[in-house]
């Protein structure tokens, strides 16, 4: 039983995750099940990995250990007002949406339940992801390990306080979405080179992943790893000249800061609407 999770909802994020969870053979294919009301998404997440469909969300609670709510926020009040009445105290409720707190939750649940806020990222699919992980208070330590290896089946995780959890939003949550568009300039700008485009994705994903790599392995300042491909009067440095004179870097912390600020609205706005249908 400990290890049947049930996803009330699974489109982008759900079944990145499951993708993840399935790869990394967490638990058999058939322990874990999703009720989602689209049926051609549940019905491919049926054929790609043979996970259990189940075609009502009081099914899914009975038979589900660790319970991943991973509908869109606003959903939230909805589906945690439908669900209560068939928790258990003994379920691990794992919420995954930006802009809902723990307390939020436990307006509308009760805070008899473990529950534990996480943030996510669609690079699960491939089992690369980045989380951040908070629990509650009734989360025992023993509920924490299980959780955190689910979410070792589909990347890296960090356990942090809830207040960080915006930043962690736009560093890695909302992040992937920067990347991929980083990778679709770098596209273009080869294919405007010459390259055939496949190519083109290869040559600057590639390239990507293995920045990435050294700032993870060798632990060095990015700044010393940048000055290492600057060879002097060379072709690297008149690039950085010109992306510091597009304002680059600073695109990206406003860009972030943006990001941190809508997951702040969202978070006033569901406590505003949980505190209006709470009393
Ligand atoms: N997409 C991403 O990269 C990330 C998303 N998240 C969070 O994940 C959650 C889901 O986001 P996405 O997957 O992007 O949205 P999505 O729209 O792709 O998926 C939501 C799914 O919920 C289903 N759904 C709607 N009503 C339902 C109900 N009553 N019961 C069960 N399922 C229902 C929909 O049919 C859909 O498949 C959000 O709360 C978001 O904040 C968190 C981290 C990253
Ligand atoms: O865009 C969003 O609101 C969600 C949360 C993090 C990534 N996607």
């Amino acid at each position: 039983m400990e290890r049947k999770v049930g996803f009330i909802g699974a489109g982008n994020m759900g079944s990145a995750m499951i993708g993840g969870i399935i790869k990394a053979g967490f638990t058999d294919p058939q322990n874990v099940s999703v009720f989602d009301p689209k049926e051609d998404q549940v019905a491919f997440l049926g054929d790609q990995y043979g996970i259990n469909k189940v075609d009502s969300v009081e099914s899914l609670i009975q038979d589900s250990h660790l319970l991943v709510l991973a509908v869109k926020p606003n959903l939230y009040p909805t589906v945690l007002k439908q669900i209560k009445k068939h928790l258990r105290t003994t379920h691990i409720i794992i919420t995954i949406a930006a802009g809902v707190s723990l307390r939020q939750v436990e307006e509308i649940i009760g805070k008899s339940y473990k529950i534990i806020r996480t943030m996510p990222n669609t690079p699960a699919l491939v089992q690369q992801g980045m989380a951040a992980l908070c629990p509650n208070e009734q989360m025992k330590e023993k509920d924490f390990q299980l959780v955190g290896e689910l979410f070792n089946s589909f990347g890296k995780w960090e356990k942090v306080d809830e207040k960080l959890i915006d930043t962690v939003i736009a560093v890695s949550g909302s992040a992937p979405a920067y990347v991929f568009m980083f990778v679709e300039a770098m596209a273009d700008a080869a294919v405007q080179g010459g390259m055939p485009r496949k190519q083109a994705y290869q040559f600057a994903a590639q390239t990507i992943m293995g920045a990435a790599s050294m700032v993870m392995e060798t632990e060095k300042h990015p700044g010393e790893l940048k000055d290492m491909v600057c060879s002097p009067g060379g072709t690297t440095i008149e690039a950085v000249r010109s992306l510091e004179k597009s304002g680059f870097r600073s695109a990206i912390i406003e860009a972030m800061v943006d990001c941190m600020n809508k997951a702040d609205d969202m978070n006033a706005q569901s406590s505003k609407h949980s505190s209006s249908t709470n009393g």
